[in-house]
């Protein structure tokens, strides 16, 4: 039986079958006085609704729902966070209020080290709740699929612990959740001096248990001055790759090191961050059809001058959108308030930011082919918003418009 969900305005990016670049992110689909038929749990028809109605008797349909004109979009899909941590930093965030910088502050053996100690600490069961409590919180925004990494063990055994909470997540909550293993998230304190002996760690010890128990998707490294070089990165993404696993990186994000570089060298999913990259790699990175996933909410926490947008759409680069959920930098679960900065810090256009929140960051984590448009065959997983289009996503600045979330064709909040 079918679902008709009918006097919409839809909004949606249509898939091509790649991501959306230059000028094609920003060409919308729009459905004034639309409808969609859902068949169970996937997209049959959508269209105008005269278009969506014909030949329908109301003997096929269980459930109609008419949408009152509300404007209705895809689920966000948020393509990196970290929301597997045990507690929260408010005091550094303090310190950076205060003037310490991000990055020394981690030499200092605090932010994503102090992360580690509770996250060793903490019982499964506990890391469980709140995590659960993160996607939950991110489902009432609209984020109907997340990508979750692990990276704050940093040993086997935590980060093996990570990836289970982060799978019990995904079996019970209504989000899709896409697990991403971090090992090289950090070098340990034990191994400050000899950060290749961690690096080797990770590719002997970490990634053989990792893929053997099936319980990530991706690898991820964080390649930063004073953390992982490209060398190092570029040896652990290799031997993530011969593992089965696919590959992403955190590059670029406060030193032009030459992470978004390696990315197009390795041909990575996503490089992620980007706020220092480079001309020269923005173009690498367009060339080999890497994704750019940016996370606005890290130049607002930080204080740091937004990625450069624009330039990376002009340049024919895919761009993505996340909240980069964590307890560091960038403490929010909200993809509407990561959409606001795009569209007002950013300069995208609400159509560029619409592509960028569902179907561009679909692709960044391999989850295109179900979900991040409306097009028929994928999930149904949608959202009415308070407003006449997307635009109010940037306009109604502080809360969420998002007043109904469906996943599946069920509504859940
Ligand atoms: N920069 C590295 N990793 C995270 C921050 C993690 C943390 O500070 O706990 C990020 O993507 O921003």
């Amino acid at each position: 039986m079918r679902k008709l969900f009918r006097n919409a305005n839809i909004f949606t990016p249509a898939d091509p079958g790649r991501p959306l670049a230059g000028r094609a992110q920003g060409a919308i689909q729009v459905f004034e006085r639309g409808a969609m038929r859902v068949r169970n749990g996937r997209i049959e028809k959508i269209g105008p609704e005269a278009d969506v109605l014909d030949g329908l008797s109301p003997a096929d349909v269980a459930m109609e729902t008419d949408c009152g004109g509300a404007c209705l979009i895809p689920g966000f899909v948020d393509p990196h966070t970290h929301m597997c941590f045990a507690e929260r930093r408010e005091a550094e965030f303090s310190l950076r209020l205060a003037g310490t910088p991000y990055l020394e502050i981690l030499k200092q053996g605090g932010g994503i080290l102090s992360s580690v100690r509770a996250t060793r600490a903490a019982s499964e069961a506990d890391l469980y709740e709140t995590t659960r409590r993160h996607v939950l919180s991110a489902l009432r925004l609209g984020t109907t699929t997340v990508e979750i990494k692990s990276g704050y063990g940093l040993d086997t055994e935590t980060e093996l612990k990570m990836l289970r909470v982060i799978a019990r997540v995904g079996r019970e909550t209504p989000s899709d959740v896409v697990p991403t293993f971090l090992g090289a998230h950090a070098v340990p304190e034990a191994f400050r001096d000899n950060p290749d002996a961690f690096a080797d760690l990770v590719i002997e010890e970490m990634l053989p248990a990792v893929s053997a128990q099936g319980i990530a998707r991706f690898c991820d490294v964080f390649c930063e001055e004073g953390v992982f070089s490209v060398a190092q990165t570029r040896r652990i993404l290799a031997a993530a790759l011969k593992s089965g696993l696919g590959i992403k990186l955190h590059a670029d994000e406060v030193h032009d090191l030459g992470g978004a570089g390696l990315a197009a060298e390795l041909k990575a999913i996503s490089a992620d961050h980007l706020l220092a990259a480079g001309d020269a790699h923005i173009a690498a990175m367009a060339a080999a059809g890497v994704v750019a996933n940016l996370l606005p909410g890290t130049a607002y926490s930080l204080r740091k001058p937004f990625a450069r947008a624009r330039k990376m759409i002009e340049s024919g680069l895919p761009v993505a959108l996340a909240t980069d959920c964590n307890p560091g930098s960038s403490y929010t679960e909200s993809m509407p308030f990561i959409f606001g900065l795009a569209v007002m810090n950013m300069e995208m256009t609400p159509s560029e930011a619409l592509t960028a929140a569902t179907l561009n960051a679909a692709y960044a984590v391999g989850m295109a082919g179900k979900t991040g448009s409306l097009d028929v065959g994928k999930q149904a997983d949608f959202l009415l918003l308070d407003g006449e289009s997307p635009a109010i996503l940037a306009y109604h600045a502080g809360v969420s418009p998002v007043s109904a979330v469906y996943k599946h064709g069920e509504r859940i909040i």
